[in-house]
Formats: structure tokens, C-alpha cells, sequence
């Protein structure tokens, strides 16, 4: 067993290095949580904490870490461990609209990553959704994980944008098609429109929504990020654009008139302007038909007559729509109840807040 004692300054560290007089810097990982009382709970004691974990740079080597906090009491949030977001967390107040959603989409993702990636480096096989907040999730990926673990990982996109993203960040790329019949990616990060208190979501604004459904259910665990506006007490509330669904084209005004027929609230194709003139083309040759509906029920039945509906009918519904490939409704069991796969619900989601925290509802 190596012994480490470290005085550190500040609130919570998920990496520390350790520089030794010759050779490589070691890098340490640790949980992410408070490491010691906050100050309202006695800021003036010397408070110490002791982790024992493994070093992905060694992993046969056994770690007994003891951190001691230095008696002045902090006030700072949990910082992600790069000096770069150090300072634009320090100075979220002063932030514009734009760069506190960025910096909370960020929060989130170092979090996400350094709770469900880091402590265990035996994690080979991670799936990669889309969308602007996704792009975080890598940036941490890359920026947390020592080279040598990394190079003893595959990474496996949800579309063309995290195929880019992947290939940028110098990650092995590997595709969903290839995994073998029966087995599983490790887990997979993604991010989400909106989120209710069951962990149900809706995924799809970015158009990417069935390949981000097949690599979700692929995997042992599903880890959703995203930043405050996304949380929701019933689907439908914030995201007004509705449900994304992915049609095939010639069907497209078929699934609208079902869908109507069911209580959505002017179901339209979704266009490709400004980009592409005529309807959107998915990764995979389909349409989108954004579906708005009154906010789903959490709970208890749908009143289809009114066209309420409880989020499990609905999308069992939904997907029974000829023409329909996918839908972007992600319900029913989570990662914890389906260990074996097929869960399209997170086990946890991560929300970076207007505050500089990070809140994580769990499955
Ligand atoms: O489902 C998705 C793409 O199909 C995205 O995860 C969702 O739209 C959230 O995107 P962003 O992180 O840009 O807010």
C-alpha cells in the first residue's frame, strides 16, 4: 500500500498529481463529492478525509490518500480541474445569458465524467450522444483521463457530429454495428431537451434521436448531461417544439394526421432551412415530425379523450405508428433496473446550475 498526506486548499478536487523527482506526474482521481463539512458546519476545524482507490496510471498498486483541509473556511462551488474553468466558474455572476448556459453545460459534464469515468479505468467501451452539450463530455474525457487509459478505450458515436468530435479528440472511434451480438458498451453519455423528476426525457433536437436510442440501450448505463433549463416537472412544459419523432419520408403526412388524430397541438415536419431547403435528412435518410402535446403525466393513466397523456402510454403509442422508425420519448426502465441492457432512462442526470453547482437527479 503507498501512503500519500496532502494539505490542500479549497472545496472539492477530483484530480490530484503527484510530482515526483524524477519520472512522470501521478494522477489520482477522486469521487466527486464534497470532501469535507462545509463552513457553515465549522469552517475553523481542520477537517481530514481518507480515500483508498487505485491509480489508472497503476492500477495493481493499492492508494491510501489522507487530505487535510486547511483551517480558513471556503465558499466556492465544486470547480472541474483545469485552471481555465476555475476562473469562468469564479466569475458565473458577471456572466452573460449565453456563457452561464455554456459554463453550466460544462459543470455538468466534468461532474458526469469524473463520477462515471474516471474512478474506473477498467471502463473500455463509452458511448457518445450529440448536441452542444456532449462536446463537454469529450473535452472532460480527453482532458481527465491519462493517455495511457484512453488509448485502452473505444469510444462509439450517435450520429456524424460526435463521429467528428470523436476523430478531433485523437479517441478511438469505433461504431454501434460492430459491437458484438450480446455485449454491451460500458456506458454512455448523452445529452437531453428536457427531463422529468422519473428521469423521462425528451431527446431529438439535434435530430440524432435513433442512433442515440440504439447506443443508450446498448449500454450498461446511461449518464445524461445537460444544464438547468433542461429540468422539467412534466414533459412538454419547456420544450415547447415537441416530441421529435423520426419518420420515413413517404409516410411522413400519414404519422401527422395520426398524430393529430391522438391530441398533438399542430404537429409539423421539421424543416432543414437555413441549412437545406425541403424537410431536415436525418444521420439515417428520415424525417423529423415535431409533436407537441400537453405536458405528460408522470404518473397515473392518460385521458386520451382530452388528449392528456401518461408518458409510458404515450410513447407506446407512438412507436406503434406505421411509418414511424423511432421516437425521441426516452421512458420506461432505467440503468439500474435492466443491467443487462435495453434501458432507455438514465441512471443519473447531471445539471449544471445558473449558480455554478452541479444538481444530479438519480434513477
Ligand atoms: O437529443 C439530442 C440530439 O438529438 C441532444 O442530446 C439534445 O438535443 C440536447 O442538445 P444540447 O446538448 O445541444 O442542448
Amino acid at each position: 500500500m503507498n501512503k500519500h498526506h496532502l494539505l490542500l486548499r479549497g472545496a472539492s478536487y477530483s484530480t490530484v498529481s503527484l510530482y515526483k523527482r524524477s519520472g512522470p506526474p501521478h494522477h489520482l482521481h477522486l469521487p466527486a463529492r464534497p470532501l469535507f463539512p462545509s463552513p457553515g458546519a465549522g469552517g475553523t476545524t481542520t477537517a481530514a478525509a481518507v480515500f483508498n482507490f487505485f491509480s489508472p496510471a497503476h492500477p495493481r498498486q493499492h492508494h491510501s490518500l489522507t487530505l487535510s483541509k486547511p483551517t480558513r473556511p471556503h465558499h466556492r462551488p465544486l470547480n472541474p480541474p483545469t485552471a481555465k474553468m476555475s476562473t469562468s466558474t469564479t466569475s458565473a455572476a458577471a456572466a452573460s445569458p449565453t456563457d452561464l448556459i455554456e459554463q453550466s453545460k460544462r459543470l455538468a459534464a466534468f461532474q458526469s465524467v469524473t463520477a462515471h469515468l474516471v474512478p474506473y479505468p477498467h471502463y473500455t467501451r463509452i458511448g457518445i450522444g450529440s448536441g452542444s452539450t456532449v462536446v463537454y463530455v469529450v473535452e472532460a474525457i480527453s482532458s481527465l483521463l491519462p493517455r495511457d487509459v484512453l488509448s485502452t478505450m473505444t469510444f462509439y458515436p450517435t450520429g456524424a457530429q460526435s463521429e467528428e468530435l470523436i476523430e478531433a479528440a485523437g479517441l478511438n472511434l469505433q461504431y454501434i454495428n460492430k459491437l458484438a451480438p450480446g455485449s454491451l458498451l460500458d456506458v454512455c453519455f448523452d445529452g437531453a431537451d428536457e427531463v422529468d423528476p422519473a428521469l423521462n426525457l425528451i431527446k431529438g433536437g439535434g435530430a440524432c434521436l435513433w442512433q442515440e436510442k440504439i447506443v443508450a440501450t446498448s449500454s450498461k448505463k446511461f449518464v445524461c448531461v445537460a444544464d438547468f433549463r433542461k429540468i422539467s416537472p412534466a414533459l412538454g412544459t419547456m420544450w415547447k417544439k415537441g416530441i421529435p419523432i423520426e419518420v420515413l419520408p413517404l409516410a411522413a403526412n400519414r404519422v401527422l394526421g395520426e398524430l393529430e388524430r391522438m391530441g398533438s397541438l399542430s404537429p409539423k415536419i421539421r424543416p432543414g432551412l437555413p441549412g437545406k431547403a425541403g424537410a431536415i435528412v436525418t444521420d439515417n435518410g428520415m424525417w423529423i415530425v415535431d409533436a407537441p402535446f400537453k405536458p405528460l403525466r408522470v404518473t397515473g393513466e392518460s385521458d386520451r379523450e382530452k388528449g392528456e397523456w401518461q408518458v409510458d402510454e404515450l410513447a407506446d403509442a407512438l412507436i406503434k405508428i406505421p411509418g414511424v422508425a423511432e421516437i425521441g420519448l426516452f421512458y420506461g426502465r432505467n440503468g439500474n433496473e435492466g443491467q443487462g441492457g435495453g434501458a432507455q432512462k438514465p441512471v443519473e442526470a447531471y445539471f449544471g446550475m445558473e449558480d455554478g453547482s452541479v444538481k444530479v437527479l438519480s434513477a
